[in-house]
């Protein structure tokens, strides 16, 4: 049962009045009646109902032509005569709650009471948590740091996310891509719908297109049943496809029909359905090169190229990094309970290292630094750890083979060995080894050896 809960009832019958307010209040809620609009809207002025119910009709006016103004702010349930289910209807249409047809039963009268109360309560949690999370992953503003790099990046968000234009967050990694795909979303008129990000890396080829563009029942062996792909997951919202490079050529080719028609197919299926989705895509390869080889279709390329941010590296905005530290600190749990602060030496230490990993290692650096830093209230430079792994000494491949390793094994070491050393950074580790990072991936996976590389974004 819901809370105690303080509810208007708005009826010129007496008997019926004091009926409803004494059952509201054996169900333990607080009833306050009033017999036309004129005293509603007395009490209203002074007092904030979770519910009000109100007669169809009052002696000085109709309760549907206030249901616009009530209705907006409290839940109202309006109270119609026996037979009249036109008015009802017409009631709902224009905002209330529900309805309860005369003569009114305590029972009727307490479930719909309950539900609609439950209703408002449930809303009322989603838009809490939705503005919550605004807060915490949030517009821009979440997007800490002064430079004029960043700040270019911040208009270029301000101009075109209202414009449902498909946007190219190009840059290194950790360099913010997502963050500036989600500042897009948050600024959008689509931000009261989803944000769903996909690692484009994590998607397994074949079942790539299924996750994406959803499956018809029978499409393939396993597909029991109809299901909805993540396009139409986000529908109303943004798509945010992340490492686009990675996605494989036949549906490279589909994603441009999408971009270009608005129109897929789920698999197996034969009908054309109608996506509406934003797509944000992003990416730290060089898409112009692979387009010009032929590893991605140029057209989809020149498509998703016409507007385009770069995330600047953090060695380009040094200027950002007292502040993102200064946020790191004071996000983190631990620091809850000493209030840290970075040395002199130790933040000209941070600002003169040239972040590789960008704001994602300086992130790392910063939490490990916390913890190291213990009780102290000081971060010294003798608690921060850069590279990584990079200055540990000793770093070898440990192979369980002994001497004489299989091929197998010594792919796996090193794979980890790498891991280690760029603290998780899949790109780096391509990079080096000279694969896809979707193909580190699956090494990844095939090694088991997911602990070791840098956590994996939801999809
Ligand atoms: N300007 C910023 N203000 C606050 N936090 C930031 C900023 N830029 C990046 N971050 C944080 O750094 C981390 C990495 O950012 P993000 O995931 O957006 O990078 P990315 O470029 O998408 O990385 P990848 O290419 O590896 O997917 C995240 O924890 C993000 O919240």
């Amino acid at each position: 049962m819901a809370l105690k809960a303080n509810i208007l009832v708005i009826e010129d019958d007496r008997v019926l009045n004091r009926m409803i307010v004494r059952q509201l209040e054996y169900m333990g809620h607080q009833g306050h009646g009033v017999e036309d609009l004129a005293s509603a809207h007395v009490w209203l002025h002074k007092n904030e109902p979770d519910l009000i119910i109100s007669d169809m009709r009052l002696p000085d006016g109709d309760c549907i032509d206030e249901l616009q103004g009530l209705g907006e702010s409290h839940p109202v349930i309006v109270l119609t005569a026996y037979g009249t289910v036109k008015n009802a209807v017409e009631a709902i249409r224009a905002g209330a709650a529900d309805y309860l047809t005369k003569p009114v039963s305590p029972e009727e009268l307490s479930l719909t009471v309950e539900r609609v109360l439950d209703t408002e309560a449930l809303r009322n949690d989603h838009q809490f948590c939705k503005s919550r999370l605004a807060a915490q992953t949030g517009s821009h503003s979440y997007m800490i740091g002064q430079s004029d790099a960043l700040n270019q990046v911040k208009e270029l968000i301000d101009a075109v996310a209202d414009t449902d234009l498909t946007v190219l967050v190009l840059g290194e990694s950790g360099a913010g891509k997502e963050l500036v795909a989600r500042a897009i979303h948050d600024q959008s008129q689509r931000r009261q719908r989803n944000f769903v990000a996909v690692d484009c890396c994590t998607l397994q080829e074949s079942l790539f297109e299924s996750e994406l563009f959803g499956h018809e029942k029978g499409a393939f062996t396993g597909a029991d049943r109809k299901k909805k792909g993540l396009i139409e997951g986000a529908a109303g919202g943004t798509l945010f496809l992340d490492e686009i490079g990675e996605i494989p050529p036949p549906i490279q080719a589909k994603l441009l029909r999408v971009l270009e028609t608005g129109k897929f197919r789920r698999v197996g299926g034969t009908r054309d359905l109608n996506s509406d989705v934003r797509i944000v895509a992003a990416t730290n390869r060089n898409l112009k090169k692979m387009s010009e080889s032929g590893e991605f279709r140029a057209d989809l390329y020149y498509r998703l190229e016409a507007f385009s941010i770069y995330a600047p590296p953090l060695r380009e905005r040094r200027e950002d990094i007292p502040w993102l530290v200064e946020h790191f600190i004071r996000n983190h749990n631990f620091s809850m309970r000493v209030k840290k602060t970075v040395t002199k030496e130790a933040m000209r230490k941070l600002i003169a290292y040239d972040w590789p990993g960008n704001v994602r290692e300086l992130k790392n650096v910063v939490e490990r630094a916390i913890i190291l830093s213990r009780r102290n209230k000081m971060i010294r430079s003798q608690h921060l750890t850069f590279g990584a792994c990079q200055q540990e000494t000793g770093l070898q491949l440990d192979l369980p083979g002994g001497a004489s390793p299989t091929l197998e094994e010594l792919e796996a070491s090193y794979l980890k060995m790498l891991l280690k050393k760029h603290a998780g950074h899949r790109a780096t580790v391509a990079q080096i080894m000279g694969i896809s990072e979707r193909h580190v991936y699956r090494l990844i996976k095939k090694h088991a050896l997911g602990e070791a590389a840098a956590p994996v974004k939801r999809a």
